[in-house]
């Protein structure tokens, strides 16, 4: 079983003050609907935190909050030591949506170009270019920089997405649902790709998955059900706790837990 709860990331995180991000009570109403129900929980710095649960718990939701892309948003939400959506932090977060965000009738290297040049307007056509020629060599994709997007496999769309994410050089990397749909070699490709992010620059990376065996990837979980988090802990302490030989099998037993929980306090009224 993989195993990433100790190394640099985690001695990295003790020395720095704040967390990436901290909630507090992190209440969302989408419609009708309390999607988010007063969540606390920290992030901590330069390690990948997996956020999982089913579809439709609010995992999507949480990551609009944290961009500063989500109305109707209460509590505290700190992100990098300021508060959601701070103009500041536009620079320093990089995110990417479900769907990726890439214009098919344009290439590699001019979809880059694009976004490069919103991020930073009026930044010379020199200095994109560096930046440019560095997070395609990040994702691996120099090769292809001059295809369409439009001709390229999901895994590689998936990866022009990240690059996009990539041009500021974020501290902090939002990623929903990164791998969905992707074959299992991309997959651990990706996975290799994150890890390889978070070691060689300290960056934080925020990743959802409604996938449990990716979350055997993550130096720490956030485990949410239906706008709660069950559990915030890294899977080897889940795993401990709980009695149980994989990640999905101890979310399982915590939501067992949380319904008899709530039926003692049913029968208590
Ligand atoms: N615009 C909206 N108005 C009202 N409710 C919404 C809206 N968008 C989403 N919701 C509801 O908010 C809840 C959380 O949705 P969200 O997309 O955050 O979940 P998710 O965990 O990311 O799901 P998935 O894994 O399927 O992407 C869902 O029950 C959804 O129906």
């Amino acid at each position: 079983m993989m195993n990433y709860s100790s190394g640099p990331p985690e001695t990295e995180s003790r020395t720095l003050p704040t967390p990436a991000v901290r909630a507090e009570g992190l209440t969302v109403v989408r419609g009708p609907r309390t999607v988010l129900r007063g969540l606390d929980f920290t992030v901590p710095r330069g390690q990948i935190t997996g956020l999982l649960g089913p579809s439709g718990c609010g995992k999507s939701t949480l990551m609009r909050a944290i961009v500063g892309t989500q109305a109707k948003v209460t509590g505290t939400l700190d992100v990098l030591g300021l508060s959601a959506g701070h103009p500041t932090l536009r620079t320093r977060i990089g995110y990417v949506t479900q769907a990726p965000s890439v214009y098919d009738d344009l290439t590699v290297r001019q979809n880059l170009d694009y976004f490069a040049a919103i991020l930073t307007l009026g930044r010379a056509a020199s200095a994109r270019r560096t930046d440019i020629d560095r997070v395609l060599a990040d994702v691996d994709l120099t090769t292809h920089a001059d295809s369409l997007a439009g001709n390229l496999s999901g895994g590689q769309r998936s990866r022009v997405s990240l690059a996009v994410a990539l041009l500021g050089t974020p501290e902090l990397l939002i990623l929903d649902e990164p791998t969905v749909g992707l074959d299992p070699v991309l997959r651990r490709d990706l996975w290799n790709l994150f890890h390889d992010i978070a070691a060689s620059r300290g960056a934080t990376l925020l990743i959802s998955s409604h996938v449990m065996d990716e979350a055997e990837r993550c130096h720490r979980l956030l485990l949410m059900r239906e706008g709660e988090i069950l559990a915030d802990d890294t899977p080897d302490a889940l795993r401990t706790r709980t009695g149980s030989e994989t990640v999905e099998a101890a979310f399982l037993h915590l939501v067992d837990e949380a319904a008899a929980a709530g039926r003692r306090k049913e029968t208590a009224r």
